[in-house]
């Protein structure tokens, strides 16, 4: 059996792969579609695309572009990975890109389960918690692309898709599997599209799990990535590549909660660069001088640091994307004089730096915090870290670095 992943960001992507990887199924990810179909002897495919904030349309056809090469490449089940925090504008994209892998898979009812537990996204009675805050009093009220302002998870599918939504709620989903698929047997009667599941805990997504091992289509974050892989997992089990040390950089254009205290954090033991917005909109030679502050930095035990991130970042509408195109040009700067490890934070910084870096594909490694593992390009020219902007704990890009070898030590 192989499973195959769509996911609508890059670092979403990781996300998914990476727990499942860490949970023993063999797993390989690559940027975006591929052209020729993949290789044997992998038990689950990644599809990283970049669809989260798109027009609808190209959100549908790229999905349905990595639906097709799936089915080709020997996939039997399917999940479309979304964010734990639902990221999404009121047109969508998660509701119609569910839509249409529905119609193209010929299937009417699928799950939705954003629940993350183990970083703090949990379900109840339909709504959607980060930690202790619904969703529109966390952080993602401020988010600049998706800022989400309903934590009901129904009202938000049900604006975006065309089906009908139902629950099942904690009540049910503790009883465990049997009530769950006696739920969905009523639902599926009652002519429910989406199966809103609540999910407090690792025990729920494996109940969840268990009750839907018959569903084509799963979607969600990446929690029921852990039980999807001890379904599916061969016992041959797999062991991931050990990062090597190698010269580095840290790039986070991430302004998230987590990524600013990591970023304060970092500073203290390493050298840093804060990006001007001003200059990435109108010095033409700015990613150049970047790159020869990085590149005159001295091969200390930690890699310097560039970061956009910032509590306040510039309004200027065309602020977002002049930082990225200079991440963009950084990256190529940096890789043709030698870095090869690229840690970064941020799902639309890390979309930009593995395109500057025109990677095809990934090969996963140990996890550094959940959620976040090491890959590496399946060339093995670069390693990189494509950190959420909202996960990983506040010693992280340390901690990431610290889990690398000496390369003679690595075989
Ligand atoms: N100082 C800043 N001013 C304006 N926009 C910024 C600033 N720093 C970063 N950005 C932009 O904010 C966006 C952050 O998105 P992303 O990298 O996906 O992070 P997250 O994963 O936290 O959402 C990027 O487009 C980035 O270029
Ligand atoms: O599910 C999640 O929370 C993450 O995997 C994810 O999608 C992260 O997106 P960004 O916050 O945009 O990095």
């Amino acid at each position: 059996m192989r499973l195959g992943v769509i996911a609508d960001d890059f670092t979403g992507a990781t996300d998914m792969a990476g727990f499942l990887a860490d949970n023993g199924m063999a797993t390989v990810m690559f940027n975006g579609v591929p052209a020729r179909q993949a290789r044997e002897g992998h038990e689950a495919i990644v599809v990283s695309l970049k669809i989260r904030s798109c027009p609808v349309e190209e959100a549908k056809h790229q999905a349905l572009e990595a639906l097709r090469f799936l089915i080709g490449s020997g996939c039997t089940r399917f999940y479309y990975k979304y964010c734990s925090t639902f990221d999404s504008t009121h047109e969508g994209n998660i509701g119609p890109v569910i839509d249409a892998l529905l119609e193209y898979l010929q299937i009417s009812q699928t799950v939705i389960c954003p629940s993350l537990p183990v970083n703090g996204r949990t379900v109840y009675q339909g709504y959607l918690f980060v930690h202790d805050q619904l969703l529109h009093e966390s952080g993602m009220k401020n988010h600049p692309v998706t800022p989400m302002a309903d934590a009901k998870l129904s009202r938000l599918m049900e604006g975006q898709s065309k089906g009908v939504c139902s629950h099942i709620f904690y009540q049910d989903i503790a009883q465990g599997p049997r009530r769950i698929r006696e739920r969905i047997e009523e639902e599926r009667r009652a002519g429910a599209n989406y199966l809103i599941v609540d999910a407090l805990n690792e025990q729920d997504l494996f109940s969840i799990a268990e009750a839907t091992n018959d569903f084509l289509l799963l979607t969600g974050g990446s929690g029921l990535a852990v039980p999807l892989a001890c379904q599916i997992a061969s016992s041959k089990g797999f062991s991931p590549f050990i990062p090597e040390r190698r010269k580095g950089v840290v790039i986070a254009g991430s302004c998230s909660v987590c990524t600013l205290q990591q970023v304060a954090e970092y500073k203290k033991y390493a050298p840093s660069f804060f990006l001007d917005s001003h200059e990435c909109l109108h010095n033409s030679q700015y990613a150049r001088e970047v790159a020869s502050w990085v590149l005159s930095q001295s091969a200390g035990e930690l890699s310097p640091l560039v970061y956009a991130t910032t509590e306040q970042p510039d309004k200027a509408g065309n602020a977002g994307p002049a930082i990225e195109a200079t991440f963009s040009a950084l990256t190529k700067l940096l890789a043709k004089q030698g870095i090869q490890n690229f840690i970064v934070a941020g799902g639309e910084t890390s979309a930009v730096v593995v395109a500057a870096l025109a990677v095809e594909g990934f090969e996963i490694g140990p996890k550094i915090d959940p959620g976040v593992p090491w890959v590496r390009s399946l060339d093995k020219a670069f390693q990189l870290v494509l950190k959420s902007g909202n996960f990983g704990e506040v010693d992280f890009f340390r901690k990431a670095q610290k889990m690398t070898a000496s390369p003679d030590l690595v075989l």
